[in-house]
């Protein structure tokens, strides 16, 4: 149910990419969008930004004008039915992805959805339900979402002696998510939903099965905690069948952007988010090591994994579909999230629920 539906999304490697450029809106161009246009304009070939739109009319202006020929098109669903717009991506707020990514469906048109897919498990699915119906009519996948990690060639390189079989069967995923700073508006519930998001993605990418409850625990908050927010958290997830993957998530570290992943299998483990490349323990020996730095933020750490996350959705949109993790992929994270909050309101372990696809 989980890679499989995503594969089903994905076009053949070999498929011939058409010679047109692939004409791009970007609706939002604050940091994600406007890092996202310069990625665009300037590292992946057969696409070109030809609009952007953002609530704010003066930032739009600015980011527009790094791109030669880029209108501003105030109202992002004019954007999204503009003719000379061929494929959209969404780095809105999480708040507007819904309206903004059942426009593109409506139009016909693929789109990059940055994460989350929406900000709960039913409007996801009201998504899943509206791309099922395009698809239905027209054998098409519209939505990628942009669940990065999977393009990061670490975490793509983990996935692989996984499924080797090089570690045994995994066992654990111990995670470290962490950021310096994050805004004041940033609460408990969006360190779920905005943040552990991804590792409900990769639990699910690395391990190739659902999640069925979340559990939320509150340490000691730190004293850099934006007031009244449980700042960090320990969130364990458990999958269908009884892997547990524990994410410790703190936003307000003051120190970097540290993304760490490790999985402990029956035979073995590996680990990556060091700056070292991937570690691996084995029985008769261990990988390297040596002095790490620590990225600033997500752009530093996971740019490599933008670009040829939108360089494989650029040619993919050029055939007419996506090449990477879908609306099912999108819906199966936002329901995670969904019994995560519950988790953290209620203390309790939550049951995920996902509907029968
Ligand atoms: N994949 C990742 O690692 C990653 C990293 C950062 C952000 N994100 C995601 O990208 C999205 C944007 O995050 P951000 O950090 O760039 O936020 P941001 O606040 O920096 O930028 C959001 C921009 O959207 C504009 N905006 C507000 N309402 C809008 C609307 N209705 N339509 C179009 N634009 C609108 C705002 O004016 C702002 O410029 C979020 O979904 C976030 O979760 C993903
Ligand atoms: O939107 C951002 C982004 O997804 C980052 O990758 C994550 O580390 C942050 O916690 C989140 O707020």
């Amino acid at each position: 149910m989980t890679t499989t539906e995503t594969r089903a999304g994905v076009l053949p490697a070999m498929a011939e990419v058409p010679a047109a450029e692939l004409r791009v809106a970007v609706l939002g161009v604050g940091i994600m969008g406007a890092d996202h246009v310069a990625r665009l304009h300037s590292r992946v070939s057969g696409a070109r930004v030809v609009a952007v739109s953002d609530a704010a009319a003066d930032r739009a202006e600015q980011i527009a004008a790094t791109v030669p020929g880029c209108r501003v098109i105030p109202d992002p669903l004019t954007a999204i039915a503009d003719p000379g717009v061929d494929a959209v991506v969404v780095a809105s707020p999480g708040r507007f992805h819904q309206e903004q990514v059942l426009a593109c469906i409506a139009a016909g048109k693929p789109v990059l959805c940055e994460k989350p897919l929406t900000m709960d498990a039913d409007s996801s699915l009201a998504v899943v339900r509206a791309e099922d119906a395009f698809a239905a009519r027209t054998g098409r996948r519209l939505v990628q979402v942009g669940f990065m990690r999977r393009f990061d060639p670490e975490y793509a390189q983990l996935r692989a002696l996984i499924a080797a079989g090089e570690l045994g069967e995994p066992l654990l995923v111990h995670c470290a998510h962490r950021n310096a700073t994050v805004p004041p508006h940033f609460t408990s519930e969006m360190m779920i939903s905005d943040s552990v998001v991804h590792e409900a993605d990769v639990a699910r990418f690395l391990l190739d099965e659902d999640i069925a409850a979340v559990t939320v625990l509150r340490p000691r908050a730190s004293r850099h905690a934006v007031p009244g927010q449980s700042d960090p958290l320990l969130v364990l997830l458990e999958t269908t069948s009884g892997r547990l993957i524990d994410v410790e998530c703190f936003v307000s570290t003051g120190v970097g952007y540290e993304v760490r992943t490790e999985v402990v299998g029956e035979d073995g483990s590996a680990m990556i988010g060091l700056d070292l490349g991937l570690v691996r323990h084995a029985a008769g020996g261990s990988g390297a090591a040596r002095a790490t730095g620590i990225a600033p933020d997500f752009r530093q750490r996971f740019g490599r994994a933008y670009d040829i996350e939108l360089q494989r959705w650029s040619d993919a949109a050029r055939r007419g579909g996506i090449d990477g993790p879908g609306v099912w992929d999108g819906y199966a994270a936002s329901a995670v999230c969904a019994a995560g909050v519950t988790a953290l309101r209620s203390g309790r372990r939550t049951e995920t629920r996902l509907v029968q696809r």
